[in-house]
């Protein structure tokens, strides 16, 4: 089963109009707002082929322009980075987006937060909008071919991995995500629904949980059948929480996550470390031109274990 959202208010279509606008500008001028990869940071533009999809070196299809929440809200004053003109030109509907995203993201949170028998408001004090953050906007196109792509493990769009944050937000037109659900070890397609969010856990859930809930693996094909004409879209909102959250299991703040340590699934990771340090060591790693020579793949990792159970 897949977690979809419906009724919430935002409408994807301008996001897709705007970005038609933004990737149709000359490569040459994306390329002039690429995003500092190897430092860790990943908002700006990112072209076909820069990241990895797997450990031996493969590279990915799709190009995106990755737009930071901090910047959409501080416009126009820049927070993180200035953007093309094109991606200004658009930054009222951005806005909305954004804001859109937030509210749902934070209503979803706030159950979450009870299921898990927090503190009332505790995650939302782990995802403060008045400090820096790692949250971002992506605009991702999978070009489209006139000859059908046959789907081989060396042709991915984007590679099997987890989401780094707390929620991920997705819009899709055409066919393509693919998810693994825990448990098993066939790919199983995630269909987009008109109206529908696709809603994706990260990282920092599971690690605050202990693994109640999970980070799932998922992947991008190219586009199925038919649909392989079309440029594939997708539209997405990262919710993460604020860059110095220390990520680390709550058990001290709800007796239910204190249990679920106890288990062997329980995520462990170095004490001390912060969202933004877990976000930047993954971007940095997906980067090929960082991860050739050092096995970097492995680094890119985050919670992916798909352990068949
Ligand atoms: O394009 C999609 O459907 C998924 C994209 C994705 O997994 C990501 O950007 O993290
Ligand atoms: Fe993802």
């Amino acid at each position: 089963m897949i977690p979809r959202v419906k009724n919430h208010g935002i409408n994807p279509e301008e996001i897709f109009q705007a970005g038609g606008k933004v990737m149709s500008i000359p490569m040459e001028e994306k390329l002039a707002y690429e995003h500092e990869g190897g430092k860790g940071s990943s908002f700006g533009y990112k072209p076909p082929g820069a990241n990895l999809t797997d450990a031996s070196g493969a590279v990915d299809t799709v190009e995106w322009w990755n737009i930071a929440k901090d910047d959409i809200l501080a416009y126009p004053d820049i927070a993180h980075r200035s953007y093309a003109p094109v991606v200004n030109q658009n930054m009222d509907k951005l806005k909305s987006f954004v804001s859109g995203s937030e509210a749902v993201a934070r209503t979803l949170l706030g159950v979450l937060n009870d299921r898990l028998e927090l503190p009332k408001g505790f995650l939302d004090k782990c995802h403060l909008t008045q400090e820096r953050s790692t949250c971002e906007m992506t605009i991702i196109r999978n070009p489209g071919s006139a000859k059908p792509r046959p789907l081989t493990e060396s042709q991915l769009a984007i590679g099997a991995h987890t989401d780094f944050g707390s929620l991920s937000l997705l819009h899709n037109i055409c066919g393509g995500l693919q998810v693994l659900v825990p448990g098993t070890t066939n790919w199983q397609y995630v269909k987009p629904m008109k109206d529908h969010i696709i809603c994706n856990l990260g990282d920092a859930l599971a690690i605050f949980s202990a693994g109640i809930l999970r980070s799932n693996v998922h992947r991008v094909v190219p586009q199925p059948g038919e649909q392989g004409k079309w440029d594939r879209w997708t539209v997405v909102y990262f919710f993460r929480p604020h860059a110095t959250c220390e990520l680390k299991t709550l058990g001290d703040e709800s007796p239910f996550i204190r249990e679920a340590a106890r288990s062997a699934n329980s995520i462990n990771i170095p004490p001390g470390s912060t969202a933004e340090e877990w976000f930047k060591r993954r971007t940095k790693y997906f980067r090929a031109d960082n991860s050739a020579a050092i096995d970097g793949w492995k680094y890119s990792r985050g919670t992916e274990h798909n352990e068949v159970e």
